[in-house]
């Protein structure tokens, strides 16, 4: 018998949510962002928290930052580095700006005021100085100059956005007109700013550059980044490897193929071979990250030879990437049927082996022997792990336990079904606490976006499988052919036949499921967001009427021709099997609304308006159809949100809606409150 309270919203809005670790260079400490929210006043804040490995408790750096994110120990130790927004000596920061703390507790102090903001960043090795990204006017010159430039802007009264950029708009965000992500370097003590890209063409790569994009020379002398040499930058575009020397300025090539993109480089510990990930972009779009490395001619050489060391590892190498400090190996995660571990792979003889297992690790770090990992499961929020040499791992946090215990969550099971050409499918379940299979209840389908994406052993805030589940659902996440972590064949399968083989995937779950006793035919829901979002309405314009009984439609891609107003528009004509004006029937056979005919079934849809991946133009194209067809639909469409809805009041009404929705559509329960109108 389950015991606690019914694991609702607002449970799931206290919880706190830790982001990756940091480590101290002996590894006896880890630093973490911690963020807290605040129902009631819609706010969040998130602040800084040293976690002991060695068996001490927690205890927080940082209390006064709306957002101290993103926190790096500095290599000798002594201090912690990390972006906040703050007020410093009256000073408010109008962008993101990088601060320096001592590790042992004190004031954190403003490095420098950065007037275009800083994004990402990396200590160097003599702990003196940080290399961070920064978008900036390519053509001026100077701090000073960026300054007035970004002050200007600022102040500007014109809304207007003119671009002649092929890639303009990434995700949520509208990149910043005329400015282009430079690396810099800053003196911490002095807070001297130099822009290393200044007076070059290079630039960082424009779709959200981190700190994976660039790394430092164990000697401090040298930074490798990737950059796309294409003049005309895609979200696509295939990146090339470069270093910069940086008493000269001299940048030179490391490794560039016109077939090949690359990324998150890191060098090795003695400076002679840089570790990446390269994926054969022109062999096909889908083509899987490896692990490749380069390797210097000669001692010092600016010219070397790479080569992939993962091409018999049929997984996809998730960066970021860590070297041991043997140079024989290198750390990063993986997915492996809905789960994701850490993995550690021998060069010499080109071998993985899962070093901490997933759930799902979300972040880690690694120093003197000592391995920490942020890493979640379906069943509990993140945890931060440390692995002492020779130890199993320990928890070293408790943040959320008192919270959780208070609750009762839900098993959640891994299963399979047979599904398209008769291959294995998983299928991952959340039960409702205290399920009894000899009651009757109502099943939902959770379908994940992507599509190479997956379901599995993993937390969710915004599709919360655990609050689903306490509501009464049985939750069902069927990977899908095409989802990742299953093999690059599974996951290419789908390609250029968008939305057969998943239906036909989800229906076998589907059936599999009703011959369960505790499954009722009348109470079956199916829910997706993106590209599960597409998935619900291609399935409302093929499945039996009546086989769901409600769907919930989440920034769902609805149709393939007016999806060209995204931001990725170049991928999917890739994935489509062609432009919609050479391939019109192509594209138009893998599109939901061409079936638009056929759907009869319920539907809520929502959509964000800064929604720049599926513009809301496909919500509302959505939903105007159903009603224009005189299918019952509801529309919750949020002016202020973006693919995600991520505040956490309108994260309350997205529940409730949904909630509300399924009920009225559910025969076996009543509507818990009055319908809004
Ligand atoms: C490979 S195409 C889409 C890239 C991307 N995949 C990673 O998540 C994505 O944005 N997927 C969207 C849905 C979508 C699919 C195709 C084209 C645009 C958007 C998602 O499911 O989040």
């Amino acid at each position: 018998m389950a015991t606690g309270k019914p694991f609702d919203v607002d449970a799931l809005w206290k919880i706190e949510r830790i982001g990756p670790p940091s480590l101290s260079p002996d590894g006896s400490q880890a630093v973490v962002p911690v963020t807290r929210y605040a129902m009631q006043a819609n706010t969040s804040r998130t602040a800084l928290w040293l976690l002991s490995t060695l068996g001490g408790r927690p205890r927080a750096l940082t209390h006064g930052g709306e957002k101290d994110g993103q926190p790096q120990w500095s290599p000798r130790g002594d201090r912690i580095a990390f972006i906040g927004r703050r007020d410093q000596e009256g000073e408010r920061d109008g962008t993101p700006q990088l601060y320096v703390i001592p590790a042992d507790g004190g004031e954190a102090r403003r490095v420098a005021t950065v007037a275009t903001g800083v994004e990402a960043f990396r200590w160097l090795p003599d702990g003196r100085r940080i290399a961070f990204i920064s978008w900036v006017w390519p053509a001026l010159r100077g701090p000073k100059a960026q300054a007035r430039a970004h002050k200007q802007h600022h102040e500007r009264k014109e809304t207007g956005y003119a671009t002649s950029e092929t890639l303009y708009r990434y995700w949520d965000d509208q990149l910043p007109m005329g400015r282009v992500p430079h690396l810099h370097l800053v003196d911490v003590d002095t807070g001297r700013l130099r822009d290393l890209f200044e007076g070059t063409p290079y630039e960082l790569r424009r779709a959200a550059p981190d700190a994976t994009t660039f790394d430092i020379a164990p000697d401090g002398e040298r930074i490798v980044f990737a950059y796309d040499p294409a003049p005309d930058k895609r979200v696509d575009g295939r990146c090339a490897l470069a270093e910069l020397v940086l008493a000269t300025g001299r940048i030179d090539l490391i490794a560039r193929d016109a077939d090949w993109g690359f990324a998150a480089p890191r060098y090795s510990p003695d400076g002679e071979r840089i570790a990446f990930v390269a994926s054969h972009q022109e062999r096909k779009h889908t083509m899987p990250a490896q692990l490749a490395v380069w390797e210097r001619s000669r001692p010092g050489a600016r010219t070397g030879r790479w080569a992939v060391e993962s091409a018999e590892w049929d997984h996809e190498v998730q960066a970021p990437l860590h070297w041991e400090d043997d140079g024989q190996a290198v750390l990063f995660a993986a997915e492996q049927r809905g789960r994701r571990h850490l993995w550690r792979f021998d060069l010499p003889d080109r071998r993985a082996e899962v070093v901490c297992e997933g759930g799902w690790v979300h972040g880690f770090d690694k120093a003197a022997g000592t391995t920490v990992t942020l890493a979640d499961a379906a069943t509990h929020p993140a945890r931060v792990h440390a692995c002492l040499p020779g130890q199993a791992p320990r928890r070293i946090e408790r943040f959320n336990d008192s919270l959780l215990n208070a609750h009762a969550i839900g098993r959640s099971e891994e299963t399979w079904c047979t599904g398209a050409q008769g291959d294995k499918v998983q299928v991952w379940l959340m039960y409702p606490p205290g399920f009894d299979p000899a009651r009757k209840y109502p099943l939902l389908h959770v379908i994940h976006g992507g599509p190479h994406t997956a379901a599995g052993d993993v937390w969710h805030y915004r599709w919360s499988a655990a609050v689903f589940a306490a509501q009464g659902y049985v939750v069902a996440s069927v990977n899908y052919h095409g989802s990742s972590g299953f093999g690059y064949a599974f996951l290419d399968s789908i390609t250029h036949r968008w939305g057969a083989l998943e239906m036909q995937d989800i229906e076998a779950a589907t059936e599999q499921l009703l011959r369960e006793p505790w499954a009722d035919p009348r109470r079956v829901f199916a829910a997706g967001g993106s590209y599960g979002g597409f998935l619900v309405a291609w399935m409302n314009g093929h499945a039996p009427p009546g086989r769901y009984a409600a769907y919930v439609c989440h920034a769902g891609c609805f149709d393939w021709t007016a999806m060209f107003a995204n931001d990725a528009w170049s991928w999917h004509v890739q994935e489509l099997g062609g432009a919609y004006w050479e391939q019109a029937a192509q594209v138009a056979a893998q599109s939901a609304h061409t079936f638009a005919a056929s759907m009869a079934t319920p539907t809520l849809v929502i959509h964000g308006a800064r929604d720049y991946r599926v513009p809301d133009a496909q919500g509302l194209a959505y939903y105007n159809t159903l009603k224009a067809r005189g299918v019952e639909a509801r529309l919750l469409w949020f002016p202020d949100e973006n693919h995600w809805v991520v505040k956490p009041r309108n994260s309350q009404l997205w529940y409730g809606e949904f909630f509300d929705w399924l009920r009225r559509f559910d025969p076996g329960q009543r509507p818990a409150r009055k319908r809004r109108a």
